[in-house]
């Protein structure tokens, strides 16, 4: 299975839409997709958006294919795990989980057991081709599957394996909730370039175009953050006073303390959702 034949979506959200429309856009045949959720009006403008085949009815979604992509909130898996149970016993696909904080082990148990699983941990960027997902692979996951599965997430942006499961936590609070953050730091660079005089368009425009120049910059090195940082730091000049401003307001230790609050929620999830199991 390099490629599979059939992707179910079970989910037709924030998610599930980004991973179809960067799959679309990369060459995947919408033919070949399937989405399931419980509003017919959200599944029509992905049908109208994209193309997809699309249905209510999840046990008919999951009937129709070789790889299911889970793609509900973590809350409500188990239910729909449970639901399809029957169907994918009998049919054995690859299971692919992209819901934060849900484990495998609980996952296979709620869909009868001894299925191959694979965990996303994606982000929205992914609409746009610029996602970063971290991915994780039972024993049961033969190698053809795992291309099958770096073959979609590579198509919208980088994907990298982790050897424990345990990773997928810190994946989660850096990538996986980290455009979040980039966004709330544009908002804040915004109001303050409107405060100091700008247009709101332009300060926008100008924003996004410096936090996006920045991540060029850093992606395609030599250069380490650091010294990329200090070649923008002018002795005297105004961006020292603003590193300054940042570093003696506690910046880093509030980046810190913000991404391990996302890390131990991720961990207490994944317990509270195992603990459901029991
Ligand atoms: N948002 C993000 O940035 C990221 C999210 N994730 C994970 O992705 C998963 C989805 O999140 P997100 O897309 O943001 O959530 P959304 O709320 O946007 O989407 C959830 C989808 O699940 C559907 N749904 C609800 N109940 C059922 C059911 N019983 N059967 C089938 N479908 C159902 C909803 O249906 P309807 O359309 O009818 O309301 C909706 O389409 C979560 O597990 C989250 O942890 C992972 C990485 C990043
Ligand atoms: O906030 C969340 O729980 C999900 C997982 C990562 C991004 N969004």
């Amino acid at each position: 299975m390099s490629k599979p034949q059939t992707i179910a979506f079970i989910g037709a959200g924030n998610m599930a839409s980004a991973i179809i429309g960067g799959m679309i856009e990369n060459g995947f045949k919408a033919e070949n997709i399937w989405v399931s959720a419980p509003d017919d009006s959200h599944l029509q403008s992905l049908r109208k958006r994209f193309g997809v085949s699309v249905t209510t009815d999840n046990r008919h979604c999951a009937q129709q294919a070789d790889m299911i992509v889970l793609a509900v909130k973590p809350q409500v898996m188990r239910q729909v795990c449970q639901d399809i149970a029957p169907v994918v016993q009998n049919t054995r696909p690859l299971m692919v989980s992209i819901a934060a904080g849900l484990e495998c082990a609980t996952l296979d148990n709620w869909l009868g057991g001894g299925l191959p699983v694979v965990r996303v941990m994606p982000n929205t960027p992914s609409l746009v081709g610029k996602g970063s997902a971290g991915l994780y692979a039972t024993d049961d996951v033969e190698q053809a599957q795992r291309d099958a599965v770096s073959a979609i997430f590579e198509s919208i942006g980088v994907a990298v394996w982790v050897e424990q499961e345990d990773l997928l936590h810190a994946v989660t609070a850096l990538s996986g909730s980290g455009p979040a953050y980039f966004f709330l730091m544009l908002e804040a660079l915004e109001d303050a370039a409107v405060a100091n005089g700008l247009e709101a368009a332009t300060a926008r425009k100008l924003a996004i175009q410096t936090m996006a120049g920045a991540a060029e910059m850093a992606g395609r090195g030599p250069d380490e953050p650091a010294q990329l940082k200090r070649n923008v730091m002018s002795p005297g000049g105004t961006t020292e006073q603003a590193i300054r401003t940042f570093e003696d307001g506690g910046l880093r230790e509030l980046v810190t303390k913000a991404s391990t609050a996302a890390y131990s929620r991720s961990g207490e999830m994944a317990r509270e959702l195992a603990k459901d199991d029991e």
